[in-house]
C-alpha cells in the first residue's frame, strides 16, 4: 500500500517556531515522495475527527509534531486505527521519542520515518486513562502542574519550576499494593514509567523497555534532600539495581522494580501528572500495562 502521511502539528508545544518546521518538514516529504496533509492538533485531545479521514483517505501513518502531551492524546484517540504512528520531537521534554530513539532534528527524525521501519510500542492505563510513557505522583506532577500554568513552555521553564520545587518539596504517603507483596512508604515522588526517562534524556528508569510488558516503578522514598540528590544521580546513573519483585519491600533511599499491574493508595491525595499533563489526582490507583498497544516508526531494535 502506497504511504501517506498525516501529520498532527501542535502550534504551542516547545519553544522553537512552527512555521520553519513545517516548511522542512513539507519539503523533505515531497522529496520523499510520500503524499501527506498537515491537520493542527486540538487543545482538547480528541481527535475523533479524523476517524473518517484517516479510513476514506486511506493514510498509512499519523506523525505528530508535537510533545508528549500531544503524543499520548494522539495516539490515544487514533491507535485503534491500522495506522503507525511517527514522532517529530518538538515538545519541552519530548520522553516517548527519545525513549524510542527518535532524534531530536527534525531532518534526522523525518528520515527515521522515511525507512519505514516500526515496533510495536506498550502503553499502560492509570485507572482507565491512557499512558504511553510516564505517569508520576508527587513532587514532578507538582512540576508538571506548576508547568502547565507557567506563561512558557521549553526546558528551560521546566528546570526553573524543579528548582522553585524543590526546597518546598515535602514527601507524600503512599501504600504499595503488588501481587506478591504490599508496604506503607513515604515517598517525594513516585514514577510508573514504560519510557526511560522524564524527557531529555533524563533516565529515570534506565531499564525501561517500550516492549517488554512491563513497567519500571521507581519510589524515591523519605529521606534528606541531600540524599535524595545523591540517590537521584545514582539511579540516573544506572547504578541502583532492578530488584526482584518479590524482593521488593520498604527501605530508605530509591526503590526499582518492574512489574504489569500495581495498586496504589495515595493517602495525602499527592499530584499527578500523566505523560508529562497534569491530570486530577485520585486516592486509589489501578495501573495496568496494555502490552504491544501501537505501532511506532523508529529503527531503535
Ligand atoms: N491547538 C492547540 N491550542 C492550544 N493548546 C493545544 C493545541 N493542541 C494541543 N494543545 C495542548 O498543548 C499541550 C502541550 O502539548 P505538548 O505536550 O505537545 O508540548 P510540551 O508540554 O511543550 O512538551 P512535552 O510534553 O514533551 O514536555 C497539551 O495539553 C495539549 O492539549
Amino acid at each position: 500500500m502506497k504511504r501517506k502521511i498525516c501529520y498532527i502539528l501542535n502550534p504551542i508545544s516547545g519553544t522553537g517556531s512552527k512555521d520553519m518546521l513545517s516548511n522542512v518538514v513539507a519539503k523533505e516529504t515531497l522529496k520523499a515522495g510520500i503524499a501527506f496533509q498537515f491537520f493542527p492538533s486540538v487543545a482538547s485531545g480528541d481527535y475523533s475527527f479524523l476517524f473518517d479521514t484517516i479510513t476514506e483517505e486511506r493514510y498509512t501513518d499519523v506523525v505528530i509534531i508535537g510533545g508528549d502531551g500531544t503524543v499520548n492524546q494522539v495516539i490515544d484517540s487514533l491507535k485503534h486505527l491500522p495506522v503507525r504512528f511517527g514522532i517529530i520531537p518538538s515538545g519541552s521534554g519530548n520522553g516517548l521519542a527519545f525513549g524510542a530513539g527518535i532524534p531530536k532534528t527534525p531532518v534526522k527524525a523525518l528520515k527515521v520515518i522515511f525507512k519505514n521501519r516500526w515496533m510495536p510500542v506498550d502503553g499502560f492505563r492509570v485507572n482507565g486513562k491512557f499512558a504511553c510513557m510516564l505517569c508520576g505522583l508527587g513532587f514532578d506532577a507538582k512540576v508538571a502542574h506548576d508547568f502547565a500554568n507557567a506563561p512558557q513552555r521549553g526546558l528551560m521553564t521546566y528546570v526553573n519550576q524543579v528548582f522553585k520545587n524543590f526546597f518546598g518539596a515535602k514527601p507524600y504517603l503512599f501504600k504499595i499494593k503488588l501481587a506478591e507483596t504490599q508496604f506503607e512508604t513515604g515517598a517525594y515522588f513516585i514514577s510508573i514509567a514504560n519510557s526511560n526517562q522524564f524527557g531529555n534524556h533524563f533516565t529515570i528508569a534506565p531499564k525501561a523497555s517500550l516492549n517488554d510488558g512491563l513497567l519500571d516503578v521507581v519510589i524515591v522514598t523519605e529521606q534528606s534532600k541531600m540524599a535524595m540528590l545523591y540517590n537521584t544521580l545514582i539511579q540516573i546513573g544506572g547504578m541502583n539495581k532492578v530488584q526482584a519483585v518479590e524482593a521488593v519491600r520498604k527501605k530508605r533511599g530509591i526503590i526499582y522494580f518492574q512489574t504489569s499491574s500495581i495498586r496504589i493508595s495515595n493517602r495525602n491525595e499527592a499530584p499527578m501528572h500523566i505523560d508529562g499533563e497534569p491530570v486530577a489526582t485520585e486516592k486509589k490507583l489501578n495501573i495496568e500495562i496494555e502490552k504491544s498497544c501501537f505501532n511506532l516508526l523508529s529503527d531503535y531494535l
